[in-house]
């Protein structure tokens, strides 16, 4: 099973479309709430905002967010779908109104050109555009409505500094809790028409990797096991076995991550190992690898970066029942 990629049919009708139906998030949600209602009071476009954080916690949901609260459009594209200066010029020139969200996704994979063109529409809202080529050309320039560009990125570290200069907000996504996850299933459960019982939702929130995309994905999962064995409601049981049977173990680890952990462990014996040593040991991307399943294994304190490589921590040992320490040597497998 695939539990980081794949379609979210009928999920259109489940997003929340408000900060009030937004779970968890508390800090952000606070703030974002007074920055929403100041520009709203002052009938200003609230000031362009980079969202970042892991894939799967609500960044592309909170985009739309913003734009419902404001009361205004948005008009989505991508880093990777703006290639020439053109693109952006079309985007910006089209169809933005005064006010009008712009959200970008993956923005950190602007090209260089265009992240350049985008400086004066994000700092002054204009746009410079070059007529001809050669000595013949000449710039001119063309004014923007005033609008919000929100940018949402896995990878902040790769947003240039004059890029990250321009943002106004910057606000960082953190994993939900198992209760945020269950209140969120719960809700979503019963917009769908099905029972789920409280402990049920907790276990599926305690195994979701504090990800709300993973979490829905396990609902539906968990749900066909229910409807199949005939059950009218999903029980603590039914999730607990169908996440077994999904091979999550307690702490929501799937064969991939347990794949890194046992290869830091077994065959580099805890670490320190570079990244990209790693990542072809188990034959993932290294990109991936600290993308998206790092994050979560050092938000558990399974495993270290450090200047030297990765190292697996005690407590990586514990969860897969190795003494501490463990030094196996190198190359056992
Ligand atoms: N705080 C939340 N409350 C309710 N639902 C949420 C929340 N955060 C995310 N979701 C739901 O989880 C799913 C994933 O969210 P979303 O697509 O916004 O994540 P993302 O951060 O943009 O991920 P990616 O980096 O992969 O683009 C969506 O179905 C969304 O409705
Ligand atoms: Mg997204």
């Amino acid at each position: 099973m695939d539990i980081m990629t794949g379609t979210e049919s009928n999920d259109v009708a489940l997003r929340p479309r408000s900060l009030a139906e937004y779970v968890g998030q508390a800090k952000l949600k606070d703030k974002l709430g007074v920055y929403l209602q100041a520009a709203r009071g002052r009938g200003e476009a609230l000031d362009h905002t980079l969202l970042f954080g892991p894939p799967g916690l609500g960044k592309t949901t909170l985009a739309h967010i913003i734009a419902y609260e404001l009361g205004v459009n948005i008009r989505v594209t991508s880093g990777p779908a703006i290639e020439k200066p053109g693109d952006l010029a079309a985007i910006l020139t089209n169809s933005l109104e005064e006010g009008d969200v712009l959200f970008i996704d993956e923005i950190h994979r602007l090209g260089r050109v265009a992240e350049e063109h985008l400086y004066p529409a994000m700092e002054d809202y204009k746009l410079d555009i070059v007529l001809g080529q050669g000595p013949a050309a000449r710039t001119i320039e063309l004014p923007l409505p005033r609008f919000t560009l929100v940018g949402a990125t896995t990878r902040p570290g790769l947003i240039t500094a004059p890029m990250r200069s321009r943002f106004g907000i910057m606000e960082h996504l953190e994993y939900y809790t198992p209760e945020e996850i269950a209140q969120n299933l719960l809700r979503d459960a019963r917009l769908m028409g099905f029972e789920l019982d409280t402990d049920a939702a907790l276990e599926i929130g305690g195994r979701s990797r504090g990800t709300m995309r993973i979490a829905k994905r396990l609902l539906r999962r968990v749900r066909d096991f229910a409807e199949v064995a005939g059950e009218p409601s999903i029980s603590l049981e039914r999730a607990h076995d169908a996440l077994d049977k999904l091979g999550l173990d307690s702490a929501g680890l799937d064969d991939r991550d347990k794949k890194y952990l046992e290869t830091l462990i077994h065959r580099f014996a805890g670490g320190p190992v570079g990244l990209d040593t790693l990542a072809t040991a188990i034959s993932e991307d290294a990109l991936t690898l600290e993308d998206v399943y790092e994050p979560f294994l050092i938000q558990l304190g399974f495993i270290k970066r450090t200047p030297r490589g990765r190292v697996a921590t005690a407590h990586a040992y514990d969860h897969l029942g190795l003494p501490p320490g463990n030094d196996l040597g190198l190359y056992v497998n």
